[in-house]
């Protein structure tokens, strides 16, 4: 399948209007290998999909756990992605080995947080389908664990087809989230805007349609699971 960006370097791709460290790549994907994701993610058997309350998503690779995971082979559909994404070298030596997939319908979304200390530091996301708005937030000071007190600071537009890298502050310090609205306004908290493609016009409102995120992560400590069938010694 053919590759849309020849990359020079990551580097290229910065977003060096906000706190450190975000990478951002418009068209990461072609349609084509958009295409081919979506049919392989709605291809998966029913069970694959854990529903919940406002948003449903799979797990591959295992599922992630604070002893470790019990890898599974990714498919080979997938391992594509995860080869791709291998190649920027963002996990400090490690290879990405997990892939959370979300779904969210227009209206669904995601509550602030910050994904912790099951992953090593770097986020990587590949939209397929629809844009979305990936909301920062910053903890306050005086924030304490019964309420969390935070104010908004900026946002991304996540294109279809973009790959997002989340590093540094924007991994550990800063929480991000997904709003659950219709659509979204492109106004200047989106810091973003200059490296997306032209259609979204600044000011502009653009209505969601499904979108699905591959979350693509390194989870450090990892077994395989041998099971012993018919030997009771
Ligand atoms: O869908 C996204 O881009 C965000 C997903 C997310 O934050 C997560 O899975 O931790
Ligand atoms: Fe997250």
């Amino acid at each position: 399948m053919e590759n849309n960006v020849n990359f020079k370097s990551i580097q290229d791709y910065k977003v060096t209007n906000v706190d450190a460290t975000a990478f951002y790549i418009s068209e990461f994907l072609s349609d084509s290998e958009e295409q081919y994701i979506l049919s392989n993610i709605y291809s998966a058997p029913k069970p694959k999909w854990t529903q919940l309350s406002n948003r449903r998503l799979q797990n591959w690779g295992g599922i992630p756990h604070n002893k470790g995971m019990i890898a599974e082979t990714i498919p080979e559909w997938l391992q594509n992605y995860l080869n791709r994404i291998d190649e920027l070298n963002l996990m400090g030596g490690n290879k990405p080995n997990h892939v959370l997939v979300n779904e969210y319908t227009p209206g669904q979304g995601i509550l602030p947080h910050v994904d912790g200390s099951l992953f090593y530091p770097t986020i990587t996301t590949i939209s397929v389908g629809s844009h979305i708005v990936l909301k920062f937030w910053d903890p306050l000071p005086d924030a304490n664990e019964n309420a969390l007190d935070m104010k908004p600071v900026f946002s991304f537009l996540l294109e279809p087809r973009s790959l997002l890298v989340l590093q540094d502050k924007l991994f550990h310090h800063y929480l991000h989230s997904i709003e659950e609205i219709n659509k979204d306004v492109l106004d200047e908290s989106i810091k973003n805007l200059h490296m997306c493609s032209d259609k979204y016009v600044k000011g502009s409102t653009v209505c969601r349609s499904t979108r699905i995120s591959l979350t693509i992560r390194h989870v450090p400590k990892t077994s395989s699971f041998k099971i012993n069938i018919g030997n009771k010694r």
